[in-house]
């Protein structure tokens, strides 16, 4: 500390700060004297924002010692340069966010929310800062930083943007506060004229401070006219003489030999979790949430209706599919009145087989088209108007007698046959089996009106099914890893989205200026996160499983289904945060979300089943958490296996790893990457 004896609030000394190679502060030194107004005057980019920060403790000096009397943030109030506020708000909310983490009472913020207003001319307490004007909103913001009646006030350009009366008005306002509440205030203003109300002022440029003193007396001293011609007198004795210039009264001698000294960072001052501050972070990002109408759309609606979506069109059975026939023995209509009661054997029987064939086919749902002649059809096939086409020979029911007999007169133009298309595999498989399965009904209705065994054409082999007795579709089988890919997704849409407009915005570095710690909000955003992916999780499996009866065995394993659920939104949750972290843009970080979940969804077999990549990927496949889950998750749904089953135990565990890593990758990640989550503004 600097001993008691100084009146000064603020002393700057020796300060150095660069950005890489450019230099911002090149040993400066600045003081500012108890219940004055300091006024800061510089060229646009010699520093002056950068020297607020680094007061407020959001940024570190390279070297040098920045003393300050504030013990607590509550003591400063601090308006940055860009607004940093979530415009979402109304003027009243935002009030109350902030005079909430000042730890203000209900009556104590309604007093000086009026204050305010007649203050800096507000509008109504109910405009929401977006519809608000530049000005208007710049006024907002400065009253934040007044908003708690701190000791210190440090304004960034706090009268940008005003009209020239209000500007006066507020600076009248602030020399009020110094004389009448001795308060200490540093204001940074392009209009120099302006800073001759202030009682000193300090000059920047090249880095250092070129002048330091009451406005007169600088005048004077430069026997300028003017502030502004002071400073250009200033900036041309500056330029001409190499060495900088370096005011440093009253700075204490055992200070100034101190470098890289602090004598506090108030930021890193009282980083206790508080439970008044989460709760106005839970307020505020609800009121946020509520009326981000696409964010809530896509977190809240959007779950069900891909849930519905994939419910409706995934893995079912391929319906309506179109087929040609050409039917020489019988007109396809009238097979509609075929009865196969007869035995094709005897010598009167009338039989037209193919209709059994037809019948079947047209039972499950294919659309059958007649054509006139073999060319017609293999064309009209080969076109892709029709997915097959089916031939049955004028005697086909009659040389069926001969098949059956193993007759050796039995010629090759006497089967049916079929043309088909192979571009879509799973068309083609389809109609294979269901042809296949058709002929074979066809073999049996016949061997059976015959008196003859039907299993004769059945196949000699008895089919035992251990698991998934009712998955009848490629979707039952695929329902879980969809879910599990849902509770990623859109947990990490919110946690990104809300992540970045904080960091991006300078909303979060804005709150922290308050008190907030970047804890405080995760767990804020946290609550939110699981409240949403509870929400339309419920409503997802709901549709799953109860409307769109995906099989599910009912056992004690249900309980790490919704465990498994709960821990893939914690890693979308966790994964969102990363890419809010890496990200230079905002909108890239939503592309990184949805790059991953894609591939996730397309390796994890929520697609295709993982056993048809190549031995490499597969076994990266295998590692994804959308696959450690889906699968674990699939195994509780369809084969019944209960908690203490080995795979559900690793599956659930190796899923639970990935939280963790994925959690200690960002503890990493804050350590070494300073604009981790707050961009200076
Ligand atoms: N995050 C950053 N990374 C790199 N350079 C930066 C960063 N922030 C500021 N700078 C550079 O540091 C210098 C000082 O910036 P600063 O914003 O402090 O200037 P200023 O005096 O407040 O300007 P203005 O009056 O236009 O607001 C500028 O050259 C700027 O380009």
């Amino acid at each position: 500390m600097i001993d008691e004896g100084f009146q000064c609030d603020v002393k700057v000394i020796n300060a150095f700060k660069s950005y890489g190679g450019n230099t911002v502060f090149n040993g400066l030194n600045m003081n500012v004297m108890s219940g004055s107004i300091y006024g800061l005057l510089g060229p646009s980019g010699c520093g002056k924002s950068t020297l607020l920060q680094c007061l407020m403790g959001s940024m570190e000096l390279d070297s040098g010692c920045i003393a300050l009397k504030a013990m607590h943030l509550k003591d400063v109030g601090y308006m940055p340069q860009s607004l940093c506020l979530e415009t979402t708000l109304t003027i009243g909310e935002t009030f109350e966010y902030y005079g909430t983490l000042y730890n203000m009472n209900k009556k104590e913020i309604k007093i000086k929310k009026d204050e305010l207003m007649a203050f800096l001319q507000l509008p109504n307490m109910n405009s929401f800062i977006q519809d608000i004007s530049g000005g208007q909103s710049r006024r907002v913001s400065l009253g934040v930083s007044l908003l708690h009646n701190p000791k210190l006030i440090i304004l960034d350009e706090p009268t940008v943007g005003i009209d020239p009366s209000l500007r006066q008005e507020i600076w009248n306002g602030l020399l009020k506060m110094v004389v009448e509440q001795h308060k200490t205030i540093i204001i940074t203003t392009h209009y120099i004229e302006e800073a001759n109300l202030a009682n000193r002022i300090g000059l920047m440029r090249n880095g250092v401070l070129i002048e330091e003193g009451a406005p007169k007396d600088i005048i004077s001293k430069h026997g300028a006219d003017s502030l502004e011609s002071a400073f250009l007198t200033l900036c041309s004795y500056q330029d001409t003489n190499e060495t900088p210039i370096v005011y440093s009264d009253n700075v204490p001698t055992e200070v100034q030999k101190t470098d890289k000294m602090r004598s506090k960072n108030l930021m890193e001052a009282g980083k206790k979790v508080d439970f008044v501050r989460i709760k106005a972070l839970l307020k505020k990002n609800i009121n946020v949430l509520c009326r981000d109408y696409w964010l809530l759309f896509t977190v809240i609606i959007l779950p069900i209706i891909q849930t519905t979506n994939f419910c409706y069109s995934i893995g079912g059975n391929f319906k309506q599919m179109e087929v040609a026939i050409q039917n020489d023995e019988i007109n396809i209509n009238d097979c509609k009145y075929f009865n196969s009661s007869e035995c094709i054997f005897d010598n009167n029987s009338s039989q037209s087989m193919s209709c059994v064939a037809i019948n079947y086919l047209e039972l499950f749902d294919y659309t059958l088209v007649e054509v006139k002649d073999r060319y017609t059809g293999e064309m009209l096939v080969n076109e892709s108007k029709f997915l097959a086409f089916i031939h049955f020979p004028k005697n086909y029911t009659q040389d069926l007698n001969m098949f059956i007999d193993r007759n050796d007169d039995y010629d090759m133009q006497s089967l049916a046959y079929m043309h088909f298309a192979k571009h879509n595999m799973l068309f083609k498989n389809q109609i294979l089996l269901d042809v296949t399965n058709a002929m074979r009904y066809l073999i049996q209705i016949t061997l059976y009106n015959c008196s003859i065994n039907p299993k004769a054409a059945s196949l000699p082999m008895d089919f035992n099914i251990l698991y998934g007795k009712d998955v009848k579709y490629h979707g039952n089988s695929t329902a879980a890893i969809f879910l599990a890919m849902g509770a990623f997704y859109f947990s990490s849409i919110y946690s990104v989205s809300i992540m970045l407009s904080e960091k991006m915005d300078g909303i979060l570095g804005r709150s922290m200026y308050a008190g907030v710690t970047i804890l405080e909000l995760l767990f804020s955003m946290f609550c939110i996160s699981n409240a949403l992916i509870v929400g339309h999780t419920l409503i997802s499996i709901l549709i799953a499983y109860v409307l769109f009866l995906n099989p599910v065995i009912i056992t004690s394993g249900l309980f790490m289904y919704a465990v498994l659920v709960i821990i893939m939104s914690w890693i979308g949750f966790l994964f969102g945060l990363l890419a809010a972290a890496v990200t230079p843009t905002k909108s890239f970080g939503v592309h990184i979300m949805n790059g991953w979940a894609l591939s996730q969804m397309l390796l994890s077999g929520g697609v295709w089943p993982i056993d048809g990549q190549a031995k490499l990927l597969k076994f990266v496949s295998e590692l994804l958490p959308m696959r450690l889950a889906g699968k674990t998750m699939n195994d509780i749904t369809l084969k019944g296996w209960t908690f203490d089953h080995p795979s559900v135990i690793i599956g659930t565990t190796a899923t639970f790893a990935h939280a963790i890593l994925l959690l200690l990758i960002l503890i990493g990640l804050s350590k070494v990457k300073k604009d981790t989550w707050v961009i200076h503004k």
